[in-house]
């Protein structure tokens, strides 16, 4: 197993409301990048407001970092944590085969979403979250319609493991893609994405707030929008909901 990453912090709580939350509390006295990890959140959520839910033995955590950086920059963050929750999944299952990545922040396990990512940015830090149904599928009754099924690890793959031993997995897979995204910027990050990415090339809905456009899924540009080809044309869109 990889090392713990050198001069991040391990906060692991038994309960709290959110973990996003508790990263904007804690960025107002913190300066040090850490992960927060609670076994329980009493308040999760997730993108577009809507609530997350968590049964219990699932991941959630927050990488609470500072970066000093133009918001559009910061943003592709989901791209370099999307890569890191990848190769933790494949540490853990022993194999690739079964997962994939969906534009623009869901992590997928044979075609059901097994992981979301979310991203909230205070004046000084970025939130990472992380939610990961390690041992149980939420509730499809108290999802929209029109969601991806969600799935948990155990049933996609007979693995169990615990919260904590994720994040030991995932917490140097994210610093090693970090490094790269700072070093090198947002190409390699791109290409990894790209080569790992649910339905590439193939028919998509994508739903902004004003349309819903039907297209193929042709590339995430050097923007991280997704590129859509439709029969009015190319479209480049930042933020949408996909469907397949
Ligand atoms: O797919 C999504 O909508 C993103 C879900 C993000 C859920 C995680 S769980 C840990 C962190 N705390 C929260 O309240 N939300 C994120």
């Amino acid at each position: 197993m990889q090392e713990w990453p050198t001069g991040v912090g391990r906060n692991v709580l038994a309960s709290v409301d959110s973990t996003m939350s508790e990263a904007a509390r804690v960025a107002a006295s913190g300066v040090f990048p850490q992960w927060i990890l609670a076994h329980e959140q009493t308040a999760a959520h997730g993108r577009r407001g809507r609530a997350w839910q968590m049964p219990a033995g699932n991941f959630a955590a927050t990488y609470l970092m500072y970066p000093n950086e133009p918001p559009d920059r910061i943003a592709l963050r989901s791209f370099v944590a999307a890569l890191a929750l990848y190769d933790a999944f494949v540490a853990v299952a022993g194999r690739p085969d079964p997962f994939s990545l969906k534009w623009p922040n869901d992590v997928l396990l044979n075609g059901g979403k097994v992981a979301g990512i979310l991203l909230e940015r205070g004046s000084s830090h970025l939130a990472i979250g992380i939610g990961v149904n390690l041992l149980q599928a939420p509730r499809v009754d108290q999802l929209e319609a029109e969601a991806t099924a969600p799935v948990s690890l155990v049933d996609g793959t007979g693995v169990r493991v615990s919260p904590e031993e994720f994040l030991d997995l995932l917490a140097p897979s994210y610093a090693a893609h970090e490094a790269t995204f700072v070093t090198y910027g947002f190409g390699p990050i791109r290409s990894a994405w790209l080569n790992r990415a649910a339905r590439l090339g193939q028919p998509v809905r994508a739903r902004t707030m004003t349309a819903e456009h039907h297209g193929t899924f042709e590339t995430v540009d050097e923007a991280g929008n997704l590129v859509l080809k439709t029969p009015q044309g190319t479209l480049s869109i930042p933020a949408a909901e996909v469907y397949f």
